[in-house]
């Protein structure tokens, strides 16, 4: 078994003159949880839809779980399951039908999973599909997902449309499935989900991928704010230190983003004469804003 169980390499689509996904090559590990962040119309749809064989590449090579979706796209269901961002359900069939009808279709389906997953979402089964809000359409389309035992979970925007409770208990589920060994990838725009499940985050922009980045990285981050007292302090850093450390300074106002271990720097924040001192970690949303604006990410 490879550690990566998906890999794809110059991936390409393009619809006539437009390309919506530009040469992406990227892997994502056995076990892990992750991200994919871009703004509307980035290319994350793209790149899981060319990953499930839905759609076909112009150019480039994947490979799931060692198969090629182009080649074997019934192995390929046996390995991934995935949650589309437009989950398409049938109207006339009660909630607890459609699971079901799902999980008899599926190799590895699994009813009582579906329907425990039901039931920590709060769903009412009994509801035809046709009289479920989008919400509640959403919570079934989960339980589906969610109830087929594949080694790969691809989930496209899986929170959208659903209550900050009922958001938390699929995120529990998504950090479920990793300990049970299985490999989520899922979009979101919701940075703070992204933050508190991923282990690693790829941003799109523009069919790009325009950065990739690991959690535990990012937690080595943080921001200083403060004021500076003296005019025309010396704020250079001792060498030691001076790699991972990025200053700017407006007039009074000063920003120190450093990067590891935050002990060190501390002895030399403290020697500044600083005032209304702030730290806080960097955080995804700094890392977003500089991507989508297509900033180098400071350090
Ligand atoms: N069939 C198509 N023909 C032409 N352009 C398309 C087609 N499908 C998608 N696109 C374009 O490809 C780009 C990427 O779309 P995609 O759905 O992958 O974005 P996304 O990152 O998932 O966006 P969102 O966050 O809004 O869901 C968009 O500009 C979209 O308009």
């Amino acid at each position: 078994m490879t550690p990566d169980i998906v890999v794809t390499e110059g991936l390409t689509k393009r619809y006539g003159d437009f390309t919506a996904l530009s040469d992406c090559s990227m892997s994502v590990v056995r076990g892990e949880v992750f991200g994919l962040l871009g703004p509307n119309g980035a290319g994350k749809t793209t790149l899981i839809r060319l990953l499930l064989g839905h759609l076909q590449p112009t150019s480039g090579q994947l490979s799931i779980d060692g198969i090629d979706p182009r080649v074997d796209g019934v192995e390929l269901r046996k390995r991934v399951a995935y949650l589309p961002g437009d989950a398409r359900l049938p109207r006339h069939m009660k909630g607890g039908a459609v699971l079901r009808f799902f999980a008899d279709m599926h190799p590895s389906g699994n009813l009582d999973r579906s329907l425990e997953v039901a039931e920590i979402l709060e769903l009412n089964t009994r509801t035809r599909v046709a009289f479920m809000s989008t919400g509640m359409r959403q919570k079934l389309a989960l339980a589906v997902v969610f109830g087929v035992d594949t080694p790969l979970l691809i989930l496209d925007e899986p929170t959208a449309n659903l209550d900050p409770t009922v958001r938390g208990n699929v995120l529990n589920l998504v950090m479920d499935a990793k300990r049970v060994g299985r490999t989520v990838m899922f979009s979101s725009h919701v940075l703070s989900e992204i933050e508190d499940t991923c282990d690693r985050v790829a941003f799109l922009r523009k069919g790009k991928l325009a950065h990739r980045l690991a959690m535990k990285d990012l937690y080595q981050r943080h921001r200083i704010t403060a004021l500076v007292d003296q005019a025309h302090a010396n704020m250079e850093a001792p060498e030691t230190i001076a790699s991972r450390i990025h200053t700017t300074i407006d007039g009074q106002s000063v920003a120190i983003v450093t990067d590891g271990d935050l002990a060190p720097m501390l002895s030399w924040v403290d020697s500044l004469a600083l005032s209304q001192v702030r730290i806080e970690p960097l955080g995804l949303r700094a890392v977003y804003d500089a991507v989508h604006t297509g900033q180098a990410v400071a350090l």
